[in-house]
C-alpha cells in the first residue's frame, strides 16, 4: 500500500559511487583517476592493476550500482516516493559530473545524495563532497544554474545497514563444519587509512586513538556480535582489523592486516574464523580480491576455516533503509524533524559534516558540508 511520504524539498536522488573498470582497457586509467596527487606508490599500483586483470579488468562494483539503482527505484515505487534516482561515480563512467549536468537540464534544483560509503573519513565522506564540489565548479563553469546538493547522513548504524550484516554472519556460521562453528572468531573488516585519517575523522565521544572513523566501526561490530549471541547462544570472540593497505610503507596505516590477524588466530588455537566486511556496501574488487582471494588462500595455507559473509549490497531492508534517510532528511529541511533510526551507542549522525571535519592534506573545496562554498 503505497503511503506517499513527504519528500519536498527534495525533486531527486543521486546514487554516488567509487565507479570501477569494466575491461582490462579500463583498469589503467581508472587506477590513474583512484591514484591522481594521492602520491601511491608505482609498485602498488603495479600490485593493484594484477588484481583487477585476474577477474578479467572488470570490477562488479558497477554492475551491483546497477543493481541497487533497480531495488531503489523499485521500493521507492512502492511506497509511492515519485523521485527519480540517477548514478554517478567519482572515478569512472558514468562520471559523477556527467551525471550532475545531465540532472540539472532535466531540471533538477534540489538534489538528495546517497554516496555508497557508510562511514565518516577523508576518503569515505569529504573525498565525495570535494568530487560534488568539483562537478558543481564544471557546471558553473559551464553557465548552467547550480542545484543544491544534500549528502544523507552516514548510515553505518541504520538498522536497514546492519540487519543483513547480522544475517549474512548467521548464515556463514551455519556453513562452517559443526565442530567448528562454536569457537569461531568474527573479524570485523574495513579499510584501512592512515592513522592521520583516523584521527581527524571526526570527533567519537569517550573514544581515544582513532577518531570516529575506528569508534563507528567498532560500534557497528559490538551490535552485530551481540545480535548474533542472542541468536545462537554462543560468545563468538570478535576483533576489528583492517584490508587493503595502500600508500607509502613508510606511512602508519590501522592495523593488523586481515592476513596477519589470521595468522594470530591459528598462533593463538582458533578453530575457524568469518571474516565480515562491515566497511564496504558492496562486494567489490576489495572484498572480491583481498578477502576471497588473498585472505581465503591465506586462511586455506593455514588449515583455518574460513567463511567470509555478504555485504548489505541491495538487500531489500536497505533499500528501505535509503528511502527513510531520504524522508528524515526531507522532514528535517523542512522544519519538522522526525524520529532518527540508529543502533548502537552513537547514535544517529549529523546531517551536515562540521567544518574541516575529516581533512584534506590540501585544502580543497567540498560541497554539503557546514564548509560548503554552495548554498
Ligand atoms: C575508506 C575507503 C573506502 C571505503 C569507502 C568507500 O567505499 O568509498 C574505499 C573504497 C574503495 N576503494 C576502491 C579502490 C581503490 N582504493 C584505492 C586507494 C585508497 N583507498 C582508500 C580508502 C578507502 N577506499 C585510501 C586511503 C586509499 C589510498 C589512496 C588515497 O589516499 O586516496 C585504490 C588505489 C590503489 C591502492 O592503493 O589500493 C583503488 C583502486 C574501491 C573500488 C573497488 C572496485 O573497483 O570494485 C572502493 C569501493
Ligand atoms: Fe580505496
Amino acid at each position: 500500500m503505497p503511503e506517499h511520504p513527504d519528500t519536498a524539498p527534495y525533486d531527486a536522488l543521486l546514487l554516488l559511487s567509487f565507479g570501477g573498470p569494466e575491461g582490462p582497457d579500463d583498469v589503467i586509467p581508472f587506477l590513474e583517476n583512484v591514484t591522481r596527487g594521492r602520491g601511491i606508490p608505482r609498485e602498488r599500483l603495479k600490485k593493484v592493476g594484477q588484481h583487477y586483470y585476474l577477474f578479467g579488468g572488470v570490477s562488479p562494483i558497477n554492475e551491483q550500482n546497477r543493481v541497487l539503482l533497480d531495488a531503489l527505484r523499485k521500493d521507492f515505487a512502492e511506497h509511492g516516493v515519485d523521485l527519480p534516482v540517477h548514478w554517478g561515480n567519482r572515478n569512472w563512467a558514468p562520471y559523477l559530473t556527467d551525471t550532475l549536468r545531465r540532472m540539472v537540464l532535466d531540471g533538477h534544483r534540489r538534489i538528495a545524495v546517497l554516496a555508497t560509503s557508510a562511514y565518516a573519513s577523508y576518503s569515505g565522506c569529504r573525498q565525495y563532497r570535494e568530487n560534488l564540489a568539483d562537478a558543481l565548479a564544471t557546471l558553473a563553469a559551464e553557465g548552467l544554474a547550480l542545484p543544491r546538493v544534500d549528502k544523507l547522513r552516514h548510515y553505518f548504524n541504520h538498522p536497514g545497514f546492519v540487519r543483513p550484516v547480522i544475517d549474512g554472519v548467521l548464515a556463514s556460521l551455519a556453513d562452517l563444519p559443526g565442530e567448528v562453528r562454536d569457537g569461531a572468531h568474527l573479524a570485523f573488516t574495513t579499510h584501512s587509512i592512515p592513522i592521520g585519517a583516523a584521527d581527524t575523522s571526526g570527533p567519537a565521544p569517550g573514544h581515544g586513538h582513532g577518531g570516529a572513523y575506528v569508534a563507528q566501526h567498532l560500534d557497528v561490530a559490538r551490535v552485530v556480535a551481540a545480535a548474533v549471541t542472542e541468536e545462537t547462544g554462543v560468545e563468538h570472540p570478535w576483533e576489528l582489523v583492517y584490508q587493503s593497505r595502500s600508500g607509502a610503507p613508510g606511512t602508519p596505516w590501522l592495523e593488523p592486516d586481515i592476513c596477519d590477524h589470521l595468522e594470530s588466530l591459528h598462533g593463538a588455537g582458533a578453530p575457524a574464523v568469518v571474516m565480515v566486511p562491515i566497511g564496504f556496501v558492496s562486494d567489490h574488487m576489495e572484498v572480491l580480491y583481498d578477502l576471497d582471494t588473498e585472505a581465503t588462500a591465506k586462511a586455506a595455507e593455514l588449515g583455518l576455516p574460513a567463511r567470509r559473509s555478504p555485504t548489505v549490497g541491495a538487500d531489500p531492508r536497505f533499500a528501505a533503509a535509503v528511502r527513510d534517510l531520504l524522508v528524515e532528511r526531507a522532514a528535517t529541511e523542512r522544519g519538522e524533524p522526525r524520529e532518527r533510526c540508529a543502533l548502537g551507542a552513537l547514535g544517529p549522525g549529523h546531517d551536515l559534516c562540521p567544518i574541516g571535519c575529516c581533512p584534506a592534506r590540501a585544502p580543497r573545496p567540498a560541497a554539503a558540508g557546514a564548509d560548503s562554498p554552495y548554498a
